[in-house]
């Protein structure tokens, strides 16, 4: 495959994993990277390794997104460990008032965007995708949303890409992602699709620091908070919610992507999906296995049930990032072979 220039937009917990995992993908140059404070850009590739140095322990996981009408201004930001906040720590990068706006005027040299911004407005990543196709940009753009509501939203842009020669892929992370993915495969088998029960284990120890930003997001999905409620929070209130469950904090029926994301592909209806998990702050080991289950009735009238394990070594980052860019390294393909609109992780998997 001919070399693939990406963007980064967010280097946050996922976005500097992302850049890091990239280095061991074949005929991926990072050219650009950007937080809500400053830019990177070198056409010959970034110093991935110089970067992740100067922004180590320095992220800015700040509530806010783009300073937007819903916009909050909770207590949270920069973790300034050194002398520069964030992106701009690194000297490939400097201060930007607009960082995105920049990626977007550099737009036809970038074949791929991975977006791993905050989902603290739900139409975030949609005005974000407004802006690229209105700039002129003609390339991929793929996100780790989680939030299944998000993807009617850019659905409803699909002929907005089309025109502009986008090919979006959406929800492409671990879950929605990965195991969408794994799901829809392991469908095949089946010729009616009854069940899908997707149930996560992630230990964050010694990656909670950087990971703040979803730590939020999935205290979002506990029954007593939402979205603007999670937004509100302190860091000193996220800290007694953890002590609360003792570091571990059980999730169910979340509202998750990979239900509209297997309807849209043909595999099951959204209310046959379910997605669980178990987070645990204070270990790194999983307190659970990552199944996913599948329960189908094949031609030959049998009922039976497909699993799907993750191994337990395996961390949330690596999990996100690889899958991320091997959906982007398929969108890239996709999108040069003039497929444009927007696809989906179960979409690009052995359909029914
Ligand atoms: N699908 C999955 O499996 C999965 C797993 C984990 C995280 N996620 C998602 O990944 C996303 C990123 O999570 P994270 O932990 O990296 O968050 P984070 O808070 O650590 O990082 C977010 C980054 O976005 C940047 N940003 C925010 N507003 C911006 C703007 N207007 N312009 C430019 N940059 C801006 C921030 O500066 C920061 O660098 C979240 O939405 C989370 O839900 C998905």
């Amino acid at each position: 495959m001919d070399e693939i220039t990406f963007a980064v937009l967010g280097t946050g917990g996922i976005g500097r994993r992302a850049l890091e995992v990239s280095q061991h993908k074949d005929a991926l140059t990072p050219v650009v990277a950007c937080d809500r404070h400053g830019v990177a850009v070198d056409f010959d590739g970034l110093d991935v390794d110089e970067l992740l140095a100067a922004t180590e322990g320095n992220i800015d996981n700040e509530v806010a997104t783009d300073g937007g009408p819903a916009a909050a201004t909770a207590a949270g930001g920069v973790k300034q460990h050194g002398e520069q906040q964030g992106v701009v720590a690194s000297s490939q990068a400097r201060p930007s008032e607009e960082p995105i706006q920049e990626i977007i005027d550099r737009g036809d040299r970038i074949d791929a965007v991975l977006l791993a911004l905050p989902n603290y407005e739900h139409d975030f990543i949609p005005r974000t995708a407004d802006r690229f196709a209105e700039g002129g940009y003609s390339g991929v753009m793929i996100d780790v949303l989680k939030r299944s509501r998000v993807i009617d939203m850019l659905d409803d842009r699909s002929e907005e890409f089309e025109d502009a020669g986008i090919t979006f892929v959406c929800g492409a992370g671990a879950t929605p992602g990965l195991l969408t993915g794994a799901a829809a495969l392991a469908a095949q088998s089946f010729v009616e699709v009854t069940d899908v029960d997707i149930h996560w284990g992630v230990g964050l120890k010694s990656g909670y620091e950087d990971n703040r930003g979803t730590v939020r997001e999935d205290i979002a999905h506990l029954p007593e908070y939402d979205i603007e409620t999670a937004r509100d929070l302190s860091e000193a209130e996220i800290e007694a919610i953890i002590d609360d469950h003792d570091g571990v904090i059980e999730f169910e029926d979340m509202e998750h992507a990979d239900d509209v994301l297997l309807e849209r592909a043909g595999v099951c209806d959204a209310e046959d999906v379910t997605v669980g998990g178990i987070l645990d702050v204070r270990n790194d080991e999983k307190p659970t296995t990552t199944t996913v289950r599948v329960t189908g009735r094949t031609f030959d009238g049998e009922t039976a049930t497909n699993t799907f394990q993750l191994g337990d070594e395996t961390s949330m980052e690596a999990n996100v990032n690889g899958p991320a860019l091997g959906y982007l390294k398929t969108g890239v393909r996709r999108n040069r072979a003039g497929e444009y609109g927007v696809f989906g992780p179960a979409d690009l998997m052995p359909g029914f």
